[in-house]
């Protein structure tokens, strides 16, 4: 199908030690259409990471497999950017903010002209216009990430991986920059997934959201969000379709736990 740019199939991973085996992801199938806004959720050791290692080429997967854009996941795709929870580690703290966004787009030899053009776009779309002289460490948590976001968005990715990227920071910030992912996927039509262990956040992020089995996963419900595009932090969250939302996920995360959901047959 043309749209997808996405495809996970029949996923499974199974790690191998000295002291035996743990099969981590059992079957996991789903895709993402371009510009689409997924998140994923699931219980604690659910296989999460495990996941987007496999997504993001960094683990091979023992079965299955992924295609980004028509090609095989086989390396970390030069097409999709990470933004991971981790910020201070994320960003190198001898560049200046301008340095740190700047640094793929030199690797990929894109014009000197291209780049400062870029890098000025992004720092206005993340709200940092003001902060590209300062370094990582004289700026908060918050606009770190904000930093993390903007070299993503200078990359120009065709999918953006977005790992617990908020569970870090404190609530309020944390609010903004769900705002922020929301108007980066609406206004330039980004394509993000959005791993989270927060039900809320996911539900008011997403335009889908797939639950998580517990290990060994697989999806155990792939939920369309019909909530408005346009989101907003108190009015969105007071809709009752929204409390609808969230029970029915918070439920499913309980089914997953207990491992009473019955997977279909394959
Ligand atoms: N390198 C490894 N070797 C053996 N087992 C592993 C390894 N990495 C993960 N696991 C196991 O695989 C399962 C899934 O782990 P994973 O870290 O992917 O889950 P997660 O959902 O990201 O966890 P969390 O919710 O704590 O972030 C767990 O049972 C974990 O113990």
């Amino acid at each position: 199908m043309a749209d997808t740019l996405l495809r996970v199939e029949h996923l499974r991973k199974v790690y191998e030690s000295s002291t035996g085996s743990v099969e981590a992801i059992g079957d996991i199938d789903f895709t993402m259409r371009r510009g689409e806004l997924v998140c994923i959720v699931g219980p604690s050791g659910c296989g999460k990471t495990t996941l987007l290692k496999c997504i993001s080429g960094l683990l091979r997967p023992t079965s299955g497999s992924v295609t980004l854009d028509g090609r095989a996941v086989t390396d970390p795709p030069p097409n999709m950017a990470l933004v991971f929870q981790e910020y201070g580690r994320s960003l190198y703290p001898w560049l200046t903010v301008r340095g740190n966004i700047e640094l793929p787009l030199k690797n990929r030899r894109m014009p000197k002209a291209e780049i400062r053009s870029a890098v000025d776009d992004a720092l206005v779309a993340v709200g940092l216009e003001h902060a590209g002289a300062k370094y990582p460490w004289q700026l908060s948590g918050g606009m770190q990430q904000r930093v993390a976001i903007a070299r993503a968005v200078a990359y120009q990715p065709e999918v953006l991986v977005m790992d617990e990227p908020f569970a870090a920071v404190d609530a309020q910030t944390r609010a903004d920059l769900e705002d922020l992912v929301r108007t980066l996927h609406l206004e330039r039509g980004m394509s993000i997934l959005f791993v989270t262990h927060d039900i809320d956040e996911s539900v008011y992020l997403g335009e889908r959201v797939v639950v998580l089995s517990k290990s060994p996963t697989w999806v155990q419900e792939d939920l369309a969000i019909d909530l408005d595009p346009t989101r907003d932090q108190i009015t969105t969250r007071a809709l009752p379709r929204f409390t609808e939302l969230r029970t029915h996920v918070y439920e499913q995360i309980q089914r997953a736990k207990r491992g009473d959901a019955a997977r279909p047959a394959a």
